[in-house]
């Protein structure tokens, strides 16, 4: 299949405060998190319509992504960044996810740590269905 558009839907530096770190201190505060996402989802519907209802909210996407780093309360940002990518990924129609999470005030010395990861949607089991229903229509 050749690919005619490539379209992205994204958040930058979204910053959220959660509980986030592997010392005993940072279980007992909240810190900020600056969160990207790149989410590659096909965005001619609602390019088509001007209805928000056609597209990936990313209004939504931010609630959600502040909800759930609260609510995992991580050790690790590697930890985090893999459950929020699944996360979107079962909830988004989206085929690819790139998010990057940093601590801008964990290393005194440095602007910001962090995490980036790629992840992809889960191949449609649609074509080996279609291609099963073919091959019962081959022998009939
Ligand atoms: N690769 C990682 N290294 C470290 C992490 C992390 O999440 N991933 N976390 C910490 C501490 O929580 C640190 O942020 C405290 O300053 C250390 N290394």
């Amino acid at each position: 299949m050749f690919h005619t558009q490539s379209d992205v839907v994204f958040v930058k530096a979204l910053k959220v405060e959660a509980v986030i770190g592997v010392y005993e201190w940072e279980r007992a505060i909240t810190q900020p998190l600056l969160i990207d996402i790149v989410l590659e989802t096909d965005i001619s519907r609602a390019a088509a319509s001007d209805d928000v209802n056609d597209a990936l909210n990313y209004k939504e996407v931010c609630d959600d992504v502040s909800a759930w780093c609260q609510d995992i309360k991580a050790q690790l940002l590697e930890y985090l960044a893999g459950q929020i990518a699944d996360k979107l990924l079962e909830k988004y129609p989206c085929h690819k996810i790139t998010l990057s999470i940093a601590k801008p005030t964990a290393i005194k010395q440095a602007d910001a740590v962090g995490v980036q990861i790629t992840r992809y949607a889960q191949a449609s089991s649609n074509v080996s269905d279609n291609q099963a229903d073919n091959s019962l229509s081959d022998d009939a």
